[in-house]
């Protein structure tokens, strides 16, 4: 969905929709109004039923994330950071970047992962950053942008990357541009605040933002942040890609859109 000042947003089937079977969020996001759409995994499906149920409800897949292992395990937020996960994170990249070619999909988020307390941050930061510059280069061949995302401590207690700053960092060490910066607003309210400030600072490396409000991680609007505020600062600015819905609808999801028009009064969804 675009404003006539440029703002777009997607939902997040993940979180969004969830009254209906995954497979039913491809309509019911297109039937709100969305044009696209992002959620976190794929790959329990295959890319060819993913590929119909994007064009049958005409949308585009604009994001989804690099492979983690299961809930509770080691691996749960990613890969990228762990010294002695090479091999499970390279496989990761390949099957991600074969499913954003099927899909079409230009953005998938490399999940950093959460740093064992017997592995020193310095050789965590090495390692993460060669994974993420191998991955980069792999990327590029296959015309994908990879993004990394800061999340807070609190809900993901250690994970590698908490700040923008730190982000931006690895974003810079890396160099080029096949690596962006994904900046969630809701992570950053909870662990930094001074969220546009911060957009401002790194707009150059932003690739992709997500949405939600502190605390609570429910509609924009329904928290502290100042949300008119904050899109007239992305406006002004003229940010051009993708906002994410990712957050948890306090009740229906539908009912729940009128933040849009509130502060994207071109809203026509
Ligand atoms: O937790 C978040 O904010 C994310 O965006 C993760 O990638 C989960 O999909
Ligand atoms: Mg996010």
């Amino acid at each position: 969905m675009t404003t006539d000042h440029g703002l777009r947003f997607c939902a997040n089937l993940g979180r969004l929709f969830g009254e209906v079977p995954f497979e039913e969020r491809f309509d019911a996001a297109a039937e709100a109004g969305f044009s696209a759409v992002e959620y976190a995994s794929p790959y329990g499906r295959s890319p060819v039923e993913l590929r119909r149920r994007l064009k049958d409800a005409g949308l585009r897949q604009v994001l989804f994330n690099s492979p983690v292992g299961a809930p509770g395990t080691p691996t749960a937020a990613g890969t990228a950071c762990l010294p002695d996960r090479v091999g499970e994170f390279r496989d990761g990249i390949t099957r991600a970047l074969d499913y954003a070619v099927e899909l079409e999909c230009p953005l998938v988020h490399l999940r950093a992962g959460v740093r064992p307390a017997d592995v020193p941050r310095d050789t965590a930061f090495s390692r993460y950053v060669a994974n993420v510059a191998w991955a980069g280069q792999l990327a590029a061949g296959a015309g994908v942008r990879l993004v990394i995302e800061a999340v807070n401590a609190r809900d993901i207690p250690g994970y590698f990357l908490q700040t923008q700053e730190q982000a931006a960092g690895v974003v810079a060490a890396v160099g080029g541009d096949q690596v962006g910066l994904l900046f969630d607003i809701y992570h950053c309210q909870m662990s930094q605040g001074d969220v546009s400030t911060r957009l401002e600072e790194f707009l150059p490396s932003i690739a992709h933002i997500q949405v939600a409000d502190v605390p609570g991680r429910a509609e924009p609007g329904s928290g502290e942040i100042a949300w008119d505020f904050v899109f007239d600062r992305l406006r002004a600015l003229g940010y051009p890609g993708w906002i994410g819905c990712e957050y948890r609808p306090a009740n229906a999801t539908a009912d729940g859109l009128g933040w849009l028009t509130r502060y994207a009064p071109e809203w026509n969804g």
